[in-house]
């Protein structure tokens, strides 16, 4: 039995955070960093059934061509995955009346797709392009708290990230959803997303602050790994991505996450429209959710 302390559930009998009831959740769940983007992907529905907002997490569920989704927003940052993914992970697969787990045989593995912005790393990463991220490099301490087994190659990666790095630590590196990504991520770029712990500094911007390695950006643009699977590359920073793979992997979920190139970081550009090119990332998205049937 789970105690009031650990799984905390608010008077009405939502989960703390998120503010929702199992009955809000779909199975296949859209999220996005920026509470204003649930609307953009909303406003797309058929009709709206739900609104709650709680904090950065603001969610909307409704019917989009017969579809029932949820769609819902988590702010930036791991820290920020890790309350959402336990939150939704809850919501389905612990009985909030008896505080207990459920079965494994009645788990529910939820399909979660992130629709979020990025910055290119690459020149051939274009602004204006849709990544679909196949591999996820923590820079983060989140995996620092849970027992995630990584594969041979995911840990060679780390190491040798870690290495060409000069870092204290090693990054985790995570695979998300294939099937998802063959299912959604058709006719848009895969690459291998670096999740960072901030927006500056850790994804080499230089304002006022100088870095503590000048040759930070170049040698993860530089970066590269070669196995029997072929040549790894870093294709895109972002701040979450990692944080879902690696707790989707942990708790069963099917986790893909999808990427607006709007900077790049190796030519300098940054997008004329942001605007248009989220909404191309969501329109895109949900024709597939439904010609796809996920
Ligand atoms: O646009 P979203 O989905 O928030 O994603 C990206 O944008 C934010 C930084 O501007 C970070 O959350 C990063 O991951
Ligand atoms: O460069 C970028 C653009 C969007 N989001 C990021 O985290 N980095």
């Amino acid at each position: 039995m789970l105690h009031e302390s650990e799984l905390i559930l608010n008077p009405d009998g939502s989960i703390y955070h998120l503010n929702l009831q199992p009955d809000h959740i779909s199975d296949t769940i859209l999220t996005v960093g920026d509470p204003a983007r649930v609307a953009q992907v909303s406003r797309h529905f058929d009709s709206l059934e739900t609104e709650i907002t709680h904090r950065e997490f603001v969610t909307h569920v409704g019917y989009y061509q017969g579809k029932r989704l949820t769609v819902l927003s988590t702010g930036m940052g791991t820290d920020n995955i890790d309350i959402v993914l336990n939150e939704l992970d809850a919501l389905v697969n612990i009985d909030f009346m008896a505080r207990t787990v459920r079965p494994a045989e009645e788990r529910i593995s939820l399909r979660i797709i992130r629709l979020g912005t990025s910055g290119s790393l690459q020149p051939d990463v274009p602004v204006g392009s849709l990544l679909a991220t196949e591999f996820a490099v923590g820079m983060d301490s989140l995996m620092q708290f849970y027992p995630l087994v990584e594969t041979g190659l995911e840990t060679e990666i780390a190491r040798g990230l870690q290495q060409s790095l000069q870092l204290p630590f090693a990054p985790y590196v995570v695979r998300g959803s294939d099937i998802l990504r063959e299912q959604l991520g058709a006719g848009m770029l895969t690459g291998n997303t670096l999740t960072c712990p901030g927006f500056y500094g850790p994804q080499g911007r230089v304002l006022r602050l100088d870095l503590r390695q000048p040759d930070y950006l170049a040698r993860l643009r530089d970066f590269r790994h070669h196995s029997a699977e072929g040549e790894f590359r870093l294709s895109n920073f972002e701040m979450e991505t990692a944080g879902y793979y690696a707790l989707g992997q942990l708790l069963g979920h099917e986790v893909l996450s999808l990427n607006a190139i709007l900077a790049n970081r190796a030519t300098g550009e940054f997008a004329e429209n942001p605007t248009a090119l989220t909404d191309s990332l969501i329109e895109q998205t949900l024709q597939r959710l439904v010609s796809a049937g996920v």
